[in-house]
């Protein structure tokens, strides 16, 4: 049967991971602006987890313009992540609402110098920044799935992924938190390190996730923000249901290893709700497969389990101690 869907995989292994110009030919993207300099990039000062941009290694960047930068990965990863891009922005049955809400908007890739690779500019997915016009936003990166791996992965990707999948909350909760930063009133940042997250049990994340709308410093947990951040209209709790009424649905693509990104402004937290909105995203798509029809099994038992996680914070929160009650 011929798919009246875009092909989300039709790149696949069609070019060399380093040849630039395939993407130059297949979407031209602006050439790097003689004024576009190592010095207007740096890497986002809010980035919880993934790979990071330093000296040795390519990560995103940002340039204050309200755009993120996201080097493509190497072998065929890069690629695939442009190729679901391109077939997800323009692909007929997503409905729209689901596509402005919860994904970054698409701006096609651009050659970027990198401190990585002095002298040999790397092409770069360019999509929303998704924590712009947040004055102190904290941040939480959820990585969603029992498995973070595609099916049709070499068994030794499987391997280094199913030993993360089990040394973490993974396999048991269906999903892991991958990083979280805090900001307290005052501004102090609370933000573990990567070993101290992939060590959480079940009680770990129960606590992470109530620190996250915790308003103070430190480690205290006193879920102040829990009403206004997880319940109530447009809240954290609301909009992962309206998520998971679509992955009930959808059987387009299958979101292994993608991430659900919370952020909210902590300077903006009052009793009637959080200034600038909450945002609920899903990144990463370095591993997306087709559905073929199939419900996303995976990703959506991860999210049930994690809005029942965040349920039942927002149940176990005493009245008195939501914001401004
Ligand atoms: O490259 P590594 O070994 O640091 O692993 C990356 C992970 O870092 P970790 O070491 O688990 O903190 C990294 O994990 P976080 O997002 O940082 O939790 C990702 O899983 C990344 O996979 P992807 O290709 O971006 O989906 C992982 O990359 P791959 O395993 O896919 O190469
Ligand atoms: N569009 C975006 N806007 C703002 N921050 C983002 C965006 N995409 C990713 N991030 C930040 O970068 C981190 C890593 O992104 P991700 O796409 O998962 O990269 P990797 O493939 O290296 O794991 C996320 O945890 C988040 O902090």
């Amino acid at each position: 049967m011929i798919s009246r869907f875009p092909d989300l995989f039709k790149f696949r292994g069609v070019v060399s991971p380093r040849n630039h110009r395939f993407f130059h030919h297949r979407h031209p993207p602006p050439p790097p602006t003689p004024t576009t300099t190592m010095s207007d990039l740096r890497p986002p000062e809010h980035q919880v987890a993934g790979h990071r941009a330093s000296a040795s290694k390519l990560g995103p960047v940002v340039d204050g313009s309200g755009l993120f930068y996201k080097p493509l990965q190497a072998g065929d990863r890069g690629e695939h992540e442009v190729a679901f891009y391109e077939a997800f922005s323009a692909h007929p049955a997503v409905p729209p609402r689901i596509r402005d809400t919860f994904f970054p908007r698409f701006h096609g890739t651009r050659l970027l110098p990198t401190e990585a690779r002095p002298g040999e500019p790397h092409p770069h997915l360019v999509l929303d920044d998704l924590l712009a016009g947040l004055e102190a936003p904290s941040v939480a990166d959820i990585k969603i799935g029992a498995i973070t791996w595609p099916p049709s992965s070499p068994e030794s990707y499987v391997a280094k992924c199913l030993a993360k999948d089990r040394g973490t909350t993974s396999i048991l909760l269906g999903f892991r938190v991958s990083g979280v930063r805090v900001v307290a009133p005052g501004g102090a940042v609370w933000s573990p390190e990567r070993p101290e997250l992939k060590a959480l049990d079940t009680a770990g994340v129960r606590r992470v996730l109530r620190r996250y709308v915790s308003s103070v410093s430190g480690e205290g947990v006193d879920c102040a923000l829990a009403a206004a951040v997880y319940g109530g209209e447009g809240g954290v709790l609301s909009q992962l249901l309206e998520l998971k009424a679509w992955f009930e649905e959808q059987t387009l693509f299958h979101f292994y290893s993608a991430s659900i990104l919370l952020g909210y402004d902590a300077n903006a937290v009052s009793s009637t709700g959080v200034g600038g909105g909450v945002r609920v995203k899903l990144v990463d798509f370095a591993h997306v497969a087709e559905g073929d029809g199939v419900i996303d099994h995976n990703f959506l038992g991860g999210l049930c389990s994690l809005i029942k996680f965040i349920s039942d914070v927002v149940s176990e929160t005493p009245e008195k101690l939501a914001l401004g009650s």
